[in-house]
């Protein structure tokens, strides 16, 4: 089974100690960007660089200007054309600014979607390779939804980071405009806002802290919201007068979720509040010292309006500088759980040396003394099963309701491996095999089969997908489905949008879902076909053809069917019984009936139910 991590096992306290420890996740997401779009990366960077020289820029020029107003003044020279170009310079550079600004918005809109849509797509391709398994664990669910929220919410990261080079630039700029007239008042600044930087620091790993203990409690409500608006459950809800269980449960949750948010914000207004007072201190000291030595004639009003603008913007975008900075560390603490979903391995897939499934099988499939125990289960749910599968044979499988029956399916197809015993095709361990050249030759209609809100013609493709393009392979297998009749009477046919959540879709029946799910299994055209319980919503006459189409299965080729009605399963070459996790009773129906024992007494349990 895929290694899950620590999710569930993390505590809050160590949240603190991995922060720094986080900061190295930065890098591969430094990557996840450039690879993203190079060119656009480096225009953002040379746009911020631009953006971050400007303020200094200003200043200077405000520093000759105000020099040369008082120096004109005192010589009675009034307005030159050295100070209107000097004025005409501060213009330029106020509007260089605002225009870097607009572009720096593009671009990041630009950087921002090319990002999203990056990791969404190694999302997909991530979630797509892990073991079944994997999905049946809750502490899974939770890391997939920080790695999600990562992908799209958790974006502003990517917007920080550029904004803090930029920050960086623009307040080391100031700093050294500020230390060439006394380092001192640098100095007095940068230590004042110390205790500020600790304070952001400190409260953004709580808050990171809170909400990743939460994540279990937000997929709840994120479950109850969509339970309350979704129409396969609308019905249900309505009759039995749900919702108001469903929202009092909301109420409950979420008021505990907010009362916690809420107590944690409280602390960090209180706190920050008066760690600002500090850092006030630093400033309006630094600011004091420099009106006194103008005042005093040390200065001149140019250095004064220079000293006094650098002193503001070096306090402003050093606290936005530590501001941001602590919200890149945050972030990269959320990163953490994006890159350890990607780092996530399946354990179920090929091995170096694996083989292709032979074409076609010549001696079939075996069970050999197969026991199974699903992850979290005490007692196994198979236990010791064998029994073999000859090509060209239709086996019937039976049983009570959670017998194993369907787990057998899953072990066949290697989404589960066996936790003891051998499955072999053709006498090869299946675990031998390529994984996906055996999915390619198993062609399996699972009981709880999807819908895909797809189109009729997408619905039976999705069988072979490569052969979407195909509509003579898609009609043929329609065709032996049955699934044919249903499509022409909708009103777009194969081009029918299915389902309710989109434009212009129309839902189907029970039994017209299964007969384009059958369509799938058809269009596969695998050595083993394996319907579980593919007749249940058909009618009689499509469940008779069902297995006259079964009756045509060409040597090499082998079923296994899955079904409750006798009435399908009688008509199997061999029937097996499965009870308590074992094969009890084997053989054609005849004979099954003839030995009187389990098989009889379900059959005749039935059949008396019709005379
Ligand atoms: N993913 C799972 N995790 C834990 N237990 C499971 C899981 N899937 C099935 N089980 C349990 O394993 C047992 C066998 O389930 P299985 O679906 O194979 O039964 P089945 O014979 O196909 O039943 P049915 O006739 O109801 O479809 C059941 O007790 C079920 O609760």
């Amino acid at each position: 089974m895929t290694v899950i991590g620590t999710a569930r096992t993390q505590s809050n306290d160590n949240v603190q100690e991995g922060r720094l420890a986080s900061l190295r996740n930065i890098l591969p997401v430094l990557r996840m960007v450039w690879e993203s779009g190079p060119r656009t990366v480096v225009a953002h960077l040379v746009l911020r660089t631009l953006a971050a020289l400007i303020p200094l820029a200003v200043l200077v020029v405000a520093r000759w200007i105000v020099d040369g107003v008082v120096a004109n003044a005192s010589a009675g020279l009034g307005m030159t054309s050295r100070l209107w170009g000097f004025v005409a310079l501060e213009f330029g550079l106020a509007v260089l600014g605002a225009v870097l600004s607009r572009g720096i918005d593009y671009v990041g809109v630009v950087l921002r979607e090319n990002y999203v849509r990056q990791v969404s797509l190694r999302l997909m391709a991530q979630a797509s390779r892990l073991d079944l398994a994997t999905y049946e664990d809750p502490a899974f669910h939770d890391r997939l939804e920080r790695a999600r929220a990562q992908a799209t919410d958790r974006l502003v990261m990517v917007a920080a980071i550029s904004r803090f080079l930029q920050l960086g630039l623009t307040t080391v700029s100031l700093c050294v405009g500020i230390v060439v007239f006394s380092p001192w008042i640098l100095l007095n600044i940068v230590v004042c806002l110390v205790p500020a930087a600790l304070g952001e620091a400190y409260f953004g790993a709580r808050v990171y802290a809170l909400n990743f203990r939460h994540t279990p409690k937000r997929r709840e409500l994120d479950y109850l919201r969509q339970l309350g608006a979704s129409r396969e459950s609308a019905k249900e809800l309505k009759i039995f007068g749900l919702s108001s269980f469903l929202m009092s449960r909301y109420e409950s949750v979420s008021g505990e979720l907010r009362d916690e948010v809420v107590k944690l914000s409280r602390r960090a207004l209180a706190g920050l509040s008066l760690l600002s007072v500090v850092s006030s201190l630093g400033y309006y000291g630094a600011y004091a010292f420099v009106v006194y030595q103008a005042a005093r004639g040390s200065l001149s009003v140019g250095e004064l309006t220079f000293l006094a603008g650098a002193i503001a913007g070096a306090n402003r975008t050093l606290q936005e500088f530590s501001v941001t900075g602590a919200g890149i560390a945050d972030q990269a603490l959320y990163i953490r759980d994006m890159l350890a979903f990607f780092a996530l391995q399946p354990s179920i897939r090929s091995s170096t040396n694996a083989v292709p499934v032979p074409k076609p099988i010549r001696k079939g499939l075996e069970f050999r003394d197969v026991t199974f125990t699903y992850p979290g289960r005490p007692e196994p749910v198979l236990r010791g099963v064998s029994f073999h599968m000859a090509p060209g044979e239709r086996i019937a499988l039976i049983g009570e309701n959670g017998q194993g029956k369907t787990t057998i399916v899953k072990l066949m197809m290697r989404l589960y491996e066996p936790s003891s015993g051998q499955i072999l095709l053709d006498g090869v361990d299946l675990r031998d095999y390529r994984l996906e050249d055996l999915w390619h030759e198993v062609g399996v209609i699972f009981q709880d089969f999807a819908r895909y809100e797809m189109t009729a013609h997408h619905n039976i493709a999705v069988g072979r997908i490569e052969q979407h393009e195909d509509p003579a392979r898609i009609l043929e297998a329609a065709r032996k489905s049955q699934a044919d009749a249903v499509i022409d009477r909708l009103p777009g046919r194969y081009a029918q949008m299915l389902g309710r959540r989109f434009d212009g879709g129309l839902d189907l029946s029970g039994g017209e879902w299964q007969r384009i799910a059958l369509a799938r299994a058809y269009l596969r055209d695998a050595q083993i076909l394996v319907l579980d319980e593919p007749t249940a919503a058909l009618d009689a006459r499509a469940e008779l053809d069902v297995f006259n189409r079964f009756g045509e299965l060409s040597s090499g080729k082998m079923a296994l069917l899955i079904s409750h009605r006798f009435s399908t399963v009688k008509m199997a070459d061999r029937i097996l019984v499965l009870e308590n996790g074992k094969v009890v009773e084997e053989g054609p129906h005849e004979q099954l009936v003839a030995v009187g024992g389990r098989y009889a007494t379900m059959y005749e349990l039935q059949a008396s139910r019709y005379r």
